[in-house]
């Protein structure tokens, strides 16, 4: 296999490769950008215009989808796999996978879309840095532009496997692309109806690609992810990669549940008190009535949706920042 194929050895190691570009037999071409960063480029007559950004490892401790593009990685390597699409893989927070951690001083994906010019540190420098290799990577004109931002959760799940389709004004969300998911085995998508300040919004706003932030199951460390099963988005995206996706013929959305956002539970104070038991799962339902959450100055959050699901809920986030997102059902009526 080819050295660069190690993508995720170097990135461990903190080093640089040897050689920055390598070709595999069949012309493919890799290359290291920087750390925890690799293109890779199909011999131009098979190129089938399609520029795929797959991330992983934006919270370090989520390690089923590094595996995940390990796997890809080395199996393009060997020429096992063999690219019909440009592909950017990135690993998101290197220091944060080495230490096996979340973030190291602050989360990575809370300082996209201009946070991180508001901000210091190394997180903020490295948001900076994926957001100007996204840039670069989507920049050629008149190609398909597809973005995975590949995460497992901190708690158990309802619903094991979804996304997060980020929005933007004026822009419709596509069927083609809900329908991609569920045959990768996403069973719902979260149609946001704001900006955001994570990975997928960045380059779904600025850069237009079709970006989604997928939920693959519970966070767990390297080599104990057998419980997170991703064989069928594995299989889907080996399809994108090679340029032989079944092709769709009916925009069926086979069960695919869909919900929409109704308020995100935002941390004001210290004070911050959410009533919810620690090992609650996301999806769980919360009855009209409920006192989901207070804060400073007798703020409460009260559940007044019916219908309305939990996900996310974390307490221990800094001042200011998402404590929690409570969903509501939605329909397919938007989507075009
Ligand atoms: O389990 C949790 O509480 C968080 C899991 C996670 O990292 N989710 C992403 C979602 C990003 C998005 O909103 O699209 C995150 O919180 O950054
Ligand atoms: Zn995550």
């Amino acid at each position: 296999m080819l050295a660069l194929g190690k993508l995720l050895e170097l990135t461990l190691a903190g080093r640089e490769p040897a050689e920055k570009t390598q070709l595999t037999v069949e012309g493919v071409r890799m290359r290291w950008l920087s750390e925890g960063a690799l293109e890779v480029r199909p011999p131009e007559a098979r190129d089938n215009g399609m520029d795929l950004l797959l991330s992983a490892g934006i919270h370090g401790n989520e390690t089923a989808p590094i595996e995940l593009l390990d796997r890809l990685l080395h199996d393009i390597a060997r020429g096992d796999l063999k690219p019909r699409a440009r592909i950017l893989f990135l690993f998101g927070n290197p220091e944060a996978i080495r230490k096996g951690e979340r973030f190291i001083e602050q989360d990575v994906n809370r300082l996209f879309n201009g946070r991180h010019e508001q901000s210091s540190g190394s997180e903020a420098l490295r948001a900076c840095e994926l957001e100007r290799l996204a840039a670069v990577f989507f920049s050629q004109p008149d190609r398909q532009r597809l973005h995975y931002d590949l995460h497992t959760a901190i708690r158990g799940s309802k619903i094991e496997q979804f996304a997060l389709y980020p929005w933007k004004e004026g822009r419709q969300h596509s069927r083609l692309e809900l329908a991609r998911l569920r045959a990768a085995g996403m069973e719902a998508v979260l149609l946001q109806n704001k900006p955001s300040i994570v990975f997928s919004s960045y380059t779904y706003d600025k850069l237009g690609a079709e970006s989604f932030t997928l939920e693959l199951g519970k966070a767990r460390p390297f080599g104990q992810n057998d419980g997170v099963n991703v064989s069928l988005l594995e299989t889907r995206l080996k399809q994108i990669i090679e340029g032989n996706e079944p092709e769709q013929t009916t925009q069926e959305l086979d069960g695919l549940q869909l919900f929409s956002v109704s308020r995100e539970i935002i941390k004001h104070s210290d004070a911050f008190r959410l009533n919810l038991p620690a090992d609650v799962e996301n999806f769980s339902e919360l009855e009209v009535g409920y006192v989901l959450a207070e804060d400073l100055a007798n703020t409460r959050w009260i559940i007044e949706e019916p219908g309305a699901r939990i996900i996310f809920p974390n307490p221990k986030v800094k001042n200011g920042l998402r404590a929690g997102i409570l969903i509501v059902p939605a329909t397919d009526d938007n989507l075009v």
